[in-house]
């Protein structure tokens, strides 16, 4: 979906990328809870999670609440909630081809992608590659501000591929909760 969000949401999200806008990125892991470790070689780029006590985190989250409400009454996904991050990939920087979500966890249901990177270039790589279950290249995803993805988690295993420029997104899933599953 290009050009979903009002242009000065996008501008103000862009914003928090800039290093001097006081928000703190680290080092992000692959895992999850005690099994969490950095491996550069599978990704490389630097994550804030979104905080709802601070603009314009909260807007984001509140269209993304929207969405959720509106995903669940159409299409009965029960989806339980939602958690997102802002990720920076510095030139050179990529995520290795993987799946959001282990099959038949259960967990993260369905992955948003918001890319927020002006007049991306065909030469400045970090496209984003999605693929179904038997590797074949389904969509080819050029990062440019305001196109917004939205995939299952389970079912589409993805790459960022080596990025030449500074490229910002904000990775996002809504989960359902495990709690609702075993009675
Ligand atoms: O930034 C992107 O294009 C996708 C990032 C991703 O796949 C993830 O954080 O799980
Ligand atoms: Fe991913």
């Amino acid at each position: 979906m290009p050009q979903l969000l009002a242009p000065a949401l996008l501008q103000q999200l862009q914003q928090r990328l800039v290093p001097q806008s006081g928000a703190e990125f680290h080092h992000a892991a692959i895992g999850r809870g005690g099994q969490q470790q950095q491996n550069t070689s599978i990704r490389g780029d630097h994550i804030r999670w979104l905080n709802n006590a601070e603009q314009p985190d909260a807007q984001w989250l509140t269209l993304m609440e929207q969405l959720r409400v509106g995903l669940n009454q159409r299409l009965f996904m029960g989806l339980f909630d939602y958690e997102s991050h802002y990720a920076c990939y510095q030139p050179g920087a990529f995520y290795r081809k993987h799946v959001d979500a282990l099959p038949g966890s259960r967990n993260r249901i369905l992955t948003t992608v918001l890319f927020l990177n002006e007049q991306w270039g065909a030469d400045d790589g970090g496209e984003l590659q999605i693929f179904d279950m038997e590797n074949n290249l389904l969509q080819q995803v050029v990062p440019e501000a305001g196109t917004l993805v939205i995939f299952l988690s389970e079912c589409f295993p993805h790459e960022v591929l080596t990025t030449k420029r500074h490229r910002g997104s904000i990775a996002g899933w809504f989960r359902v909760s495990n709690s609702h599953y075993g009675f």
